[in-house]
């Protein structure tokens, strides 16, 4: 089981890291925080379709084959997998269309010859490896909290489990609908720092809900479900603005190692920390953790401002278009 998910494991993060330079080298410059958005979506419609309907697979196959056990287990898990073949059939659908449109566009023309080298890592900026921070500081309070929510939901406000599952899948099941409404409002208004702000700002505020107050936690999760959606749009397209095309790759590679790196660790001491001291030091743990990024994202956003007044990650949609119609222009 652990080495079928270490494999998982590989070939998830790589699917993501290709999905994000595709989504760049295809949309940058046009709707890039929307096609952010639906894919966000497009994944968490396919894990809510995921918990709703595995349980009913596997009792077909167990009312099929008459009897529980691996050999039930292994077919239902089968059956879950044959998606990833539809999975294998889009991406080669889409390396055809990519290999077209680059002879169409003549886009080897307008490739700058450069080499990718995993050296190009010490050249990042310094804005690059704020977002990776920032990145990882607000993902560690988001996925092992859901992954420790349930039981959280049953200690602390009294909850069924069912009605406690209920609560802590909306954060999910909120951004199905909610990402690409978000994104296109990031599309429409530009001005990505400060979207991440709000994101990370509001994000804090529901888990000091969860953490300090007992009121009813539809209302905290329903924030922190919007809050991430609109942070996802967000904060992944930023990274398209401060590398060149060639070491996107590589960048968003970073970012899922550095984010991976974290959830990995924060999720071993999220444990320890529910086992010797409880739900309320965790808590504090993840409001501890939302501070560091909301303080890394206003480092950033003072950089930007500082660094290059008027530059690229904050600019308002309407700048960002007389600023692209300005290049293309002066590269006619
Ligand atoms: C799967 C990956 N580790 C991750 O964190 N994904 C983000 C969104 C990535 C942006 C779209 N490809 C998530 O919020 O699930």
């Amino acid at each position: 089981m652990e080495l079928g998910r270490f494999v998982f494991g590989i070939g998830g993060e790589s699917l993501a890291v290709a999905q994000n330079t595709y989504a760049v080298n295809w949309f940058k410059g046009k709707e890039l925080n929307l096609v952010f958005g639906l894919q966000l979506s497009m994944a968490r419609v396919g894990s809510t379709v995921n918990m709703n309907i595995m349980g009913w697979v596997y009792k077909q196959v167990k009312t099929t084959l008459g009897h529980a056990g691996p050999t039930t287990l292994g077919t239902a898990l089968m059956i879950a997998a044959s998606t990833c073949l539809l999975s294998l059939l889009c991406a080669l659908v889409l390396a055809f269309l990519d290999k077209r449109a680059e002879k169409i566009l003549d886009k080897e023309q307008g490739k700058s010859g450069e080499v990718i080298k995993l050296r190009d890592v010490k050249d990042f900026p310094v804005q690059l490896w704020l977002i990776f921070f920032i990145c990882v500081g607000y993902y560690v309070a988001i996925f092992p909290f859901i992954g420790l929510g349930q039981v959280f939901f049953i200690e602390k406000f009294n909850f069924t489990p069912t009605q406690a599952s209920a609560v802590n899948s909306i954060v999910y099941i909120l951004s199905a609908p909610a990402s690409p409404v978000l994104g296109l409002l990031v599309d429409k208004t530009g001005k990505n720092i400060t979207w991440v702000l709000c994101a990370v700002v509001t994000t804090l505020l529901a888990h000091m809900m969860l953490a300090f107050t007992f009121w009813n936690p539809w209302i905290a999760m329903v924030i922190l479900g919007m809050s991430y959606s609109l942070l996802a749009c967000a904060l992944w397209p930023m990274v398209a603005f401060v590398v060149p095309e060639h070491q996107l790759g590589t960048a968003y590679g970073f970012m899922q190692s550095i984010q991976n790196l974290g959830l990995a660790l924060i999720s071993m001491a999220a444990g320890v920390i529910v086992d010797r001291r409880g739900y309320l030091f965790l808590e504090v743990f993840f409001c501890f953790c939302l501070a560091c990024s909301q303080h890394l994202e206003s480092t950033h956003a003072h950089l930007c401002f500082s660094l290059c007044p008027g530059g690229e990650l904050n600019i308002s949609a309407s700048s960002r278009a007389k600023q692209q119609k300005a290049t293309s222009v002066e590269s006619e």
